[in-house]
């Protein structure tokens, strides 16, 4: 375990600038999530810190110690792409065995031990005498987290390691990534575009937007303390309206568009024009006529299994919201709309 100390990374490609100055602090042990749409930089950062990419400026440190122009090997780093990238003519053993072979890491008889118990960490032991085409996509994976695993190393980058697989074995490999995490210890750092995936697995999240750190927390923090636009919209799928706060006789109010009102929380602070962050899974659909309620239009339900998804109109701005109550409505009909003050998240523009 080590800790992870990137300072004032910047990178360019020909005369495109892609990171802009980020600086962080990976803690010894702890599951660090790079969150962000693709394109923002994240695998050239991980890169930069496996030390398969130069940084044109900035610097990176591993346990204190300056690992900048250091070749990947002097790293002691383990990295896991999105293609497993493991050798087809090589058995499950011999993959996993491999890094430990390259670098000499220890007797025979001590490789044999490290490759048996990663192989019982991922639960492949049975599956050791196989060759990579004869095991499903999600088998192939874990072999590949075991050759990430199997020395030990003081660092683990995992480049979107999940998205390949379908919806029901990634929900199983983040549970099994967890609880890997938390048996082994190691310090990882975790690239993904999928928040849901950040906020499941991280202790901390760092949100890039087109390479800058937009925020950063942990994952009940930023998701109920968004402080931008983009961070709410991409970490809870927020519906961004635009509103103006004004004092009511309750307390404040904010008025949208079209003239309505939604009392907001009384400690809320903001006055003048604001945006609205409004995730969907807090608003509620009510009866239009019911007594507070917003008026807004159906334009269209979504059924998606266990819950629905209304795309609405909102003071003329689309929003979307998810919930469970099957209210069976026309589209183009009037709906009524009911959102927690104590939720709405308030952006001062
Ligand atoms: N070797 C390279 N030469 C030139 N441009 C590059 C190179 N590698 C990456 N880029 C550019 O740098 C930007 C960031 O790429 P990067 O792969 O780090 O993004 P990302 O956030 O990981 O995206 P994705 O999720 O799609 O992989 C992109 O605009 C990409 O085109």
């Amino acid at each position: 375990m080590a800790n992870v100390r990137l300072l004032d990374i910047k990178k360019s490609f020909a005369f495109v600038q892609v990171l802009h100055g980020i600086s962080l602090e990976i803690a010894s042990g702890e599951f660090v999530s790079l969150l962000g749409a693709s394109g923002c930089g994240k695998t050239t950062l991980l890169r930069i810190v496996a030390g398969l990419e130069s940084v044109t400026s900035g610097g990176v440190e591993i346990d204190g110690r300056s690992v900048t122009t250091e070749p990947p090997e002097k790293r002691d780093i383990a990295m896991m792409f999105q293609s497993y990238a493991l050798l087809p003519h090589l058995s499950v053993y011999e993959n996993v065995r491999f890094p430990l072979r390259m670098r000499r890491i220890g007797s025979r008889e001590e490789q044999d031990a490290k490759v048996k118990a990663a192989l019982e960490t991922v639960q492949l032991g049975h599956l050791a005498d196989r060759r990579p085409r004869q095991l499903s996509g999600g088998q192939q994976q874990r072999v590949a987290l075991a050759r990430a695993i199997v020395s030990r190393p003081k660092v683990l980058l995992l480049d979107e390691p999940l998205s390949n697989l379908d919806a029901r074995l990634r929900e199983d490999m983040q549970v099994e990534l967890i609880e890997i995490h938390k048996r082994l210890g190691l310090t990882t750092l975790f690239v993904t575009h999928d928040q849901e995936e950040a906020l499941s697995l991280s202790d901390r999240i760092v949100l890039l937007n087109g390479g800058r750190v937009e925020q950063e927390g942990a994952p009940a923090d930023i998701y109920a303390r968004p402080e931008t636009g983009f961070a709410s919209n991409f970490i809870g799928s927020a519906n961004l309206v635009p509103a103006e706060i004004s004092d009511g006789p309750g307390g404040p109010l904010a008025r949208l568009a079209d003239g309505q009102q939604i009392p907001l929380a009384a400690e809320e602070k903001a006055r003048g024009k604001v945006t609205l962050a409004l995730r969907q899974e807090d608003i509620s659909l009510v009866d239009a006529s019911e007594a507070g309620a917003l008026k807004a239009g159906l334009r269209t339900r979504v059924f998606l299994g266990a819950r629905n998804r209304y795309v609405l109109s909102l003071a003329g701005t689309t929003i979307r919201a998810l919930t469970a109550n099957d209210v069976m409505l026309d589209d183009g009909g009037a709906v009524g709309l009911a959102i927690p003050a104590e939720r709405i998240r308030v952006l001062q523009d």
